[in-house]
Parts: structure tokens; sequence; C-alpha cells
């Protein structure tokens, strides 16, 4: 399973309005810098000026904090202001995966070095050596390069279409680190709490299914989530990638992530429920952050760079690394981490939620996992700097700040009055363990020497060099920070006495960085308290997200009311078809049914000769209650079917933008006139029901496969192999599945299904069968069938060989697409444009 859908691109809805990276199209005078020289080769364009890559606000900064030696500050700077290097992950579940990797290993690393400057004794591409079995590659081309130099192009055109197809995902060398330390299992439900544009999610779910059989699912799941819908569609697409079953994707503030409990009476009256409320073997707490790791990617940044941005997200931070640990089972852990460089956003964060969390959660030390990784130790001392002036201390807070700079922000997190608390009491002797000579008066001295030091500067006494962060000089990668967190208890109830007031300063915070890792400013309007694990209230949702109707205010007995799935259904009246229209509870989000329709079901099971032992009820479901309408079914896995079950028992506390696999999709009328089953299987859904498939499948030879995919339709009589021909005219009208052959004889071959079967779906005419693969999986199939069974030179096998009244399909004599044309919606019909059915 995984990596090989078959999707159809959608990006113009998701091109975000992202500035390019390393040039501007109107020069900004106040910005530019003269000394900044170094990406000016990289354009075409003569009068381009490169951005301002300097900040002075951001030297301070980062000189002050230490984040690197003083002696090493140049490099640093150096290499932030250079564009970051393209690096891909090869997907782990895909079926071509060894491929790739043997022509990234034999054929690319050779070529490309030919493409490295002279002189530059560095590789054009090598695996990254901290990722395991040579799967992540690092290539020393900065995206631009790979776009505008020609003799390049193989290599980009390679990493586009593998992308695309979703056998590699581009994504930044740093940010595959965070699920690394996750040690996730296939067995684990996972939650993704800011899970867009989804590349972690797709790792996450790689690891999931590594070890999944044909046919088969793993036990485990992940919730991607996140705060905005665009981004979620966004994650949507890049997820369909992976054609998976054990995926749901919500859309909530994740600070206030539902936790699905179900009360005591639901729990009685529900015995065969399995699970009673939503925790997580594993989180992954990738939150909104300044993104200033991401400099050399998004050169804009130096200069929106202020201050004003890690401070202002800071409380954010901790209420969602907070409601994290809270969702996460204790002896499970949790990965923190930020593409930011800031420690208000990093260590002052952990330091922050140990101390919440009071001994129940510990920071792991992972310096001996991925060792091959280069990270720097996390600090115990750091400063706040505040409207422009530096802060050793809350002590140095003035009073109109207090709301803004929190005592928690610096490395005690104590306030001015703690540490004084803190004196007297060990003044009194109170909770001091006596000195080594058990001289209770130096032990005392030594504290309050030890409090007016913290004034001074700071340390803090929690482990927090176990926190890792990356620095860009030291593997030319980007910035990042992670901390591994593991829950050893139940987390205490604690009374929270820094109610942390969200208040961003507006003018100090850019809202806009279009970028994986934008700084949500309006999400904080909504923050409330995390609720503590002791009182896991049921997540209340937003009344502004409630469905109740056209002009109807929310009030709070609607929400209420919304909680009650069957209540919600009411009656729209509408011009079109549908009279009835059952709302779902979450404005602008389809409702979830699980599907039952008995005549439907059974038509689909008999059409293909589905096997009982592919389970149906419970795991198929729609966005549309209405079943003569429905036009997708979506197939979840027993995980997420569990967890589907128990968010109904709960009143739907889960808003859910995506769920499960694109199974079978309804035949248009064109298509579907003349078949005597309405639905189609999905291409995304194909590798999983392939193995429980008896009818309406047939096996090809490679030459004939390989013309199917050349020439898209190829007539009865065309097919090399005749058996294969008379059994595909014998088929039933409308869809059918063809596998590529690895016997002689492969018409009459019993057909045994693997892992690396590989299969399409094509459409039965009357005179002939016409896939309906995309255009671009065709070329992308063909290529790897190229490599792998060296059927270009010719027909493998000495009896396929054409006679010379079975004249193989050149371009010239190609059959025509008469019948296919008249029954197929465009040969590659395959809509997937959307996330979500809004339009069903
Ligand atoms: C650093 S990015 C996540 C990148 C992602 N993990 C990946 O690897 O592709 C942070 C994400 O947090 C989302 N976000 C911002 N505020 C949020 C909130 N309160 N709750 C959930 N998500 C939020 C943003 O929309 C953004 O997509």
């Amino acid at each position: 399973m995984g990596g090989r859908g078959r999707s159809r691109t959608q990006r113009k809805h998701f091109r975000q309005s992202r500035e390019n990276v390393w040039k501007r199209s109107k020069p900004d005078p106040s910005s530019q810098n003269p000394d900044a020289t170094d990406d000016a080769a990289e354009t075409p364009n003569p009068t381009w000026t490169p951005f301002a890559t300097q900040n002075s606000a951001f030297d301070e900064y980062y000189k002050e904090q230490g984040i690197v030696t003083s002696e090493e500050w140049d490099a640093f700077v150096g290499v932030l202001r250079t564009p970051l290097p393209a690096s891909f992950r090869i997907n782990a579940c895909s079926q071509f995966s060894a491929d790739l990797r043997s022509q990234l290993e034999n054929d690319f690393v050779q070529t490309l070095q030919a493409e490295v400057v002279e002189g530059d004794d560095a590789e054009a591409i090598k695996p990254l050596p901290w990722y395991p079995d040579n799967l992540a590659w690092h290539s020393n081309f900065s995206r631009m390069q790979l776009r505008k130099n020609q003799t390049l192009e193989r290599f980009h055109e390679f990493l586009k279409l593998e992308n695309e197809i979703g056998n590699i995902t581009r994504q930044e060398a740093v940010s595959m680190v965070p699920p690394l330390f996750l040690n996730v299992q296939p067995n684990h439900f996972v939650l993704d709490m800011c899970a867009a544009p989804g590349s972690k999610t797709f790792q996450l779910l790689e690891i999931i299914h590594q070890s999944t059989k044909a046919g088969s699912l793993p036990d485990g799941m992940v919730i991607a989530n996140d705060l905005d819908v665009q981004r979620c569609n966004l994650l949507i697409h890049q997820t369909k990638r992976m054609c998976t079953a054990n995926l749901i994707v919500t859309n909530h503030e994740a600070q206030q992530f539902p936790g699905c409990r179900l009360n005591r009476n639901h729990e009685t009256l529900e015995t065969d429920q399995h699970i009673s409320q939503l925790l997580f073997d594993s989180v992954l707490c990738d939150v909104p952050c300044s993104g200033d790791g991401t400099l050399r990617k998004a050169p804009d940044l130096w200069r929106k760079w202020n201050t004003g941005m890690g401070n202002g997200l800071y409380s954010l931070q901790v209420l969602i690394a907070m409601r994290g640990l809270s969702l996460l089972k204790v002896g499970g852990r949790m990965v923190y981490s930020t593409c930011s460089m800031n420690p208000i956003e990093n260590e002052a964060v952990v330091a922050e939620i140990l101390r919440r969390c009071g001994g129940s959660v510990e920071l792991v030390d992972v310096s001996g996992e991925h060792h091959q990784l280069i990270r720097r130790p996390g600090l115990r001392r750091w400063k706040v700097r505040d409207k422009g002036s530096w802060l050793a201390s809350y002590r140095d807070v003035p009073k109109f700040r207090k709301n803004a700079v929190l005592p928690s922000m610096f490395p005690s997190g104590q306030s001015y009055q703690d540490l004084v608390d803190c004196n007297h009491k060990a003044d009194t002797g109170d909770d001091i363990d006596k000195g080594a000579d058990g001289n209770s008066e130096s032990s005392t001295q030594a504290v309050e020497n030890s409090a007016m030091q913290e004034f001074t500067e700071e340390v803090s006494d929690l482990p927090l060099e176990r926190c890792m962060r990356i620095v860009p000089h030291d593997q030319n990668t980007g910035a990042f920070f992670i901390a591994v967190l593991q829950k050893v208890s139940p987390i205490p109830a604690i009374s929270i006495q820094e109610k942390p007031k969200i208040e961003i300063d507006k003018q100090c915070v850019e809202p806009k960085i279009e970028d994986s890792n934008v700084l949500q400013v309006n999400s904080l309007e909504s923050t409330k308290e995390v609720l503590e694990e002791v009182n896991l209230t049921d997540h209340k949702p937003r009344a502004e997200d409630l469905e109740v109707g056209p002009s109807v205010a929310c009030t709070e007995q609607d929400s209420e009311e919304a909680q009650e799935p069957l209540k919600t259904e009411s009656i729209t009246k509408t011009t079109g078809k549908r009279k009835l229209q059952f709302q779902g509870k979450w404005r602008g989000v389809d409702p979830v049914f699980f599907f039952k329709d008995e005549t439907i079901i059974n038509s689909i099971r008999e059409f293909y000769g589905i096997d009982e032992k592919l389970p149906f009820n419970g795991h198929l479901v729609t966005r549309n209650n209405d079943t003569s309408h429905v036009k997708r079914i979506y197939y979840v896995s027993k995980s997420v079917k569990g967890v589907l079950e128990l968010n109904f028992s709960v009143g739907q506390q889960l808003k859910i933008t995506s769920i499960g696999l694109k199974m079978f999709e309804r035949q248009s009328s064109r298509e579907g006139s003349s078949a005597p089953c309405a639905f189609r299987i999905s291409s995304e859904g194909l590798p999983l029901i392939l193995p429980y498939i008896t009818k309406q499948i047939l096996c090809a030879s490679p030459v004939d496969f390989k013309h199917l995919l050349q020439y898209k339709a190829v007539k009865f009589g065309d097919f090399v192999d005749a058996e294969f021909g008379e059994k595909a005219a014998n088929l039933m009208p409308g869809y059918c599945v063809v596998v590529l052959g690895k016997g002689k004889r492969t018409a009459s071959e019993s057909l045994v299904v693997d892992e690396s079967t590989i299969a399409i779906g094509c459409w039965k005419g009357k005179a002939s069968l016409t896939v309906m693969v995309t255009a671009m999986d065709c070329r992308e199939l063909l290529e790897r069938l190229l490599v792998r069974l060296d059927i270009d030179k010719g027909p493998v096998h000495e009896d396929d060989k054409p006679s010379s009244d079975k004249v193989p399909v050149h371009e010239e004599n190609k059959p025509s697409s008469d019948d296919a044309g008249d029954e197929v919606q465009g040969t590659n019909g395959i809509d997937d444009s959307e996330a979500t059915e809004s339009k069903q």
C-alpha cells in the first residue's frame, strides 16, 4: 500500500501567494543591501537585485543568545545567506522505492557530478547519512538551479514526476528529523497536531505502513490536524499520494483538540465500543513558529524578522504542547519541534511544559539515536528581548509589559515574587537540603546568592541540553529545533498560576509568512486556556464552526443540540434535485456517514467478485447520506473505524475534512450507461482491493501491458497475446483490472498478487480496452517498466513475438479509441479535484 496514488494535480487551488524566494519583482530600496551579492549569479535578469540578507536586529539577538559561538558567527550567517540545497525522500512504501534508490545511486550520482562547479569537491547528490536505508537525499543544487539549468533537466523532471506520483517527497532535510525521533510503530495511534502541508504526516504514514502486506492494513492510524482549512486541503492532496485508509484529517485549533471522551452512561450503553477516548501512542507537535530556520528558503524573512514574532507565539506554543501531552498515553512519546532558532519558542516552551507537568513528563536524552545527525545541545540560559530592551529576568519587565512578557519565558520560569518566596523558604529552612556540612546558614546563603545570581543571568535547572538545535552550517541545511518528551505518569492536576494572556504585539508580528511555517496570528484570537488532563471536559465546538442552517444565529443551545448528530439533520429547500439536505455538525464540512446500502454493496461485490475476506461492514463511509447520490465510497481501516464510531458516540466532536481511502467512484453517465455496475474502483483504492478481486481482472504480458500504457486504448484483436484479447472481449462491459504478468503464458496464468504486483484500471468497451490512468501515471509507469523489464527492445519472450497477423501497435496504426471514447469520459478522466465532497 501507499505511494501509488494515481492522482491528477490540482495545484492551482493550492498555489500560495508566496513570494519567490530568491528573486523579487519590484526592488524595495529600503531593504536593499549592496553587500549581499552572493545570489546574483542565480538570476538571468540583470536588473534583479538580491534580497537584503541582513537584519541588524537578528544579528544582535542571536549573538546575545549565543546559539553559536562568536568564532562561528560568520560561518553561521554566511550559510544562512545562501540558497537552500534541494533535498528529497524516497517513499519507503512505494513499489518502486528500490528501483528509485538504485537509479539515484547508479545513474544520477555519476551523471550529475559533471554539473558540479569546477574546483568544488562536493558531491552533486548524496544520501543523508542519518536517514535510514539511503532513502533521503541531499542535492547540492538549489531549487533555482534545478529549474534554470538545462543540463539538469532530466534530474529535475525526475524529481517533479516522482514527487507528483508520490514515489518521492521533496522536503527540507531538517524537516525529516522530528518523525524519526517519535519511535512510531505500525500499530500506533499518532496525532500530528499542526500537520499542514503534510510532509511529516506523509513520513508518519510511511512508518505505519512500512511492513504492510498486499491487501492488508496496519493496526495504527494517523490523525493529521491543522487549523487552516486551505492548508488542510494541501495536506489532503499531499497525503492522497500515499493511498492510505489509515488517515483522518481534522480541522481544529490544536490547543483545543477534542478528547472524544465517552461519559460513563455512554460506556455502559455501548458495550462493544473498543475505544472510549482519544489517546495517542505518539504525538507530533510541530507548532506554528516564527520560522527563522527557513531563512535560506524564504529570504524575504530577513526583512520581516523581529523579536516580537517569537515572543508573540510563545503562549500558543505552550498551550498546543500541553494539549498534546494530555492526549498522549502514559509511556508515549511526543516530539515538540519548530523551524525557529529562537530559545523563547524552543527551550522556554519546553521548560514551561516540564514545569507544568511536574515530573509526569521527561525530556528524553536522545544523544544515542541517529547519531550521524549533527545537532547542538539545547540552551540553559537565554534572555528575553522586548521592545528593544534586553531582559535578564522577570524582575526587569516593565509593568506595562507584564501581560506580554511572562515569567515562564525566562530560564528560571519564576517571577520576582516566586524567587522572594523561595528565598524566604530558604531563610526558614523549609524544603532546603542541608549543605553537606550540615550548616544550614551557609546553605541559605547559597540559595540567596543563587537567586540573586538568577536576577542577573538566569540559568534553567532543567536538563534542557537534551533538546536538539540543528544549525545551518553544520551540515548545509536549514535550522530546526527538536525536543523529545516522554509521558511517564498521568499529568497531575495543577493550577496554572500564570494565566497566559495571549497578547500579540501586532506591530511586531508579521501575520503573513506564506510557507510551511506559517505564523498564524488570527488563530490566537480565539485561543483559550488549555484543558488540563484532569478536567478533560468534552470539547465544545466553537459556535462559528457549527452548522446551524442559514441565517440562524448560533446560540449555546444550538451548539448543545448540535452535539446530537441525529438532531442536526435539517430540511433545506433547494432549487436543485436534492430537496433533502442532511447537514453535518460542522459548517463547511460534509458530514461523514457509514455506507450501509446493501443493494449497492452487493452489486459491487458481485460484479468484481470481491472476496468476503475484505470486510466492508463498517469500513465503507461516504460524505453524503443520500445513497442514490453518493459519488464516492471511502474505505477506512479498523483503527479509523474505531475512532469514527467513538466520534459518533460523543456527538461528532471531530471536525473531519478527509477520511480513509477513496475506493469506489460512481461512473459518470457517459461511462456508466452500458456498465452493469454503477461503481468503478478508484486508482487509489486498487492496491488494497487487488488481492480480493476475482472477476473483471486479467493478466497481460509485459508487451501488451506496455502497449496499453503507450497507446491508452488497444483493440481486442490488436493484443499480441491473442488469448488475452479474447478474454478481454469476454469481460463484462465497464471497469476492469489489468495486471502485469510475470510468466510466459500470461493470459492463462493464475493470478498471485503480492506487494510487487503492478496493476492498472481499464475500461472494457465494445471493441477495445482503454486505460483509466492519468497520462502522467502512464508515463511514469512506463519508465519504471522499461528500466525494470527491459521491454523496450522488443518482446520479452520468444513466444510473445508478434506473428505477421499480430502486428504490434505502432504510433501510426494505434487503435482508435472510438468505442472507448464513447464511454470513458476522457481516458484519464479521474477527477480528484475535491478534497471533500461538498458538491455531492
Ligand atoms: C510549521 S507548520 C507545520 C508543518 C507541518 N508539520 C509539515 O511538516 O508539513 C505549522 C502549521 O500550524 C498550523 N497552525 C497554526 N496555528 C494552529 C493552531 N492553533 N492549531 C493547529 N494548527 C495551527 C498552520 O496552519 C501551519 O500549517
